[in-house]
């Protein structure tokens, strides 16, 4: 993605450290940090200065490379895998990675993993943006398609930051959007804050701005009035894991989006990438572990003052407690269909497997 007429991932090598965007600093600041052991690669997806499900994937093969720099033994691979598998429970991108990681790497003689360790993070990461750039296209057909029908810009709305600064590039939900923007269909992006950290105000209003795309920043409770008043054409959004069944688990507040759009007739789409699913769930709601953070992500927000300087402020009462589940589940029965690197599939279990027929259980594929 271009910022300031130069081309950026979100992640790539400098020198023998791993060089990242400090996702916690946007949109005052464009910094770039250097990762230069696991325990910094793990303490940059634990305190979110990468985030979104397939850069955590990414993040976490690269920090299993700089682990095997230290100790590339059996023992030194399985203590690197499941530090790094415990920085953060919701997205399967990351379990997906490191597992792919392992399937490689463990088979090799310990004097061999650490180069092939580079090779496979690397080898994931081209992967990840060619998989975005696929629903891009796929997704883009849909937007292209709502403004034949009405000959109107198409009003999309999207949650939370499933641009490309939660890939390596691209992005997942406004990857379409860009895509359809690039192709001359006129779009416009209805950008939830996504309180409490507000990836939505930070982030996606960041990526539409630098890429030109008109949006509009609203608070996370405007979505309905919206629908109600044929403002949202469609809604578009990624997801951290998604179920063998359909069901996504997406940042909190995702599903009044979905029950609000299935109210009013509004479509939800949900783009992501094959790894992505979970095949081993069946049911989102009791089986996705969902992300518990720091209560002061809710009390408090982050912002740049009138003179210049980020400061974080109290919002709610001193002394409420509050509570801070970060994701919540759709389930599939709202959702429209999964827009994904293959095609747009039904949300259900055939659907899925249409798209993924290597997954049935005994196939040759
Ligand atoms: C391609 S991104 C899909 C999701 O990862 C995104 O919508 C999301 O919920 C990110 O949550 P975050 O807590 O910022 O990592």
């Amino acid at each position: 993605m271009r910022i300031e007429g130069r081309h950026y991932r979100t992640i790539w090598l400098d020198g023998e450290a791993v060089a990242v965007i400090d996702q916690t600093r946007l949109p005052f600041r464009f910094v770039v940090r250097r990762l230069t052991s696991r325990d910094e690669a793990v303490e940059a997806i634990r305190t979110m200065v990468v985030r979104g499900a397939p850069l955590i994937g990414v993040t976490a093969a690269y920090g299993l490379a700089l682990a095997l720099r230290e100790d590339p033994s059996d023992a030194g691979l399985a203590e690197a895998v499941r530090v790094l598998n415990a920085t953060r429970p919701t997205a399967v991108n990351l379990a997906w990675a490191l597992a792919r990681m392992r399937e490689t790497l463990a088979p090799l003689p310990p004097a061999a993993r650490h180069r092939a360790a580079w090779q496979a993070a690397a080898a994931l990461a081209d992967e990840d943006v060619a998989a975005c750039e696929a629903i891009g296209e796929h997704g883009a057909a849909l937007i292209a398609g709502a403004h034949a029908r009405t000959g109107r810009p198409v009003n999309v709305l999207t949650h939370c930051n499933a641009g490309w600064l939660a890939t390596v590039d691209w992005g997942t939900a406004l990857a379409p959007i860009y895509k359809a923007h690039d192709a001359g269909v006129p779009v416009h992006v209805w950008v939830d804050e996504t309180r409490p950290r507000c990836q939505g105000a930070a982030l996606s209003a960041f990526e539409l701005h630098a890429h030109g795309v008109p949006h509009t920043v609203i608070a996370d409770n405007a979505g309905g009035h919206l629908m109600q008043h044929d403002r949202v054409d469609l809604c578009l959004v990624g997801s951290d894991r998604t179920t063998a069944t359909g069901d996504v688990a997406n940042k909190i507040g995702t599903y009044l989006k979905a029950l609000a759009a299935h109210d009013n007739g509004v479509p939800f789409y949900v783009a992501l990438p094959g790894s992505t699913v979970d095949w081993s769930l069946a049911d989102g709601v009791r089986e996705i572990p969902i992300e518990e953070r720091s209560a002061t992500e809710v009390t408090h927000v982050t912002g740049l003052g009138d003179d210049g300087t980020v400061r974080t402020v109290a919002v709610a009462s001193p002394g409420s407690p509050a509570a801070n589940p970060a994701f919540d589940v759709t389930p599939a029965r709202l959702v429209t269909g999964l827009v994904t690197e293959r095609g747009i599939a039904p949300a259900t279990r055939e659907g899925l497997l249409g798209l993924f027929p290597e997954r049935r259980l005994g196939s040759a594929a």
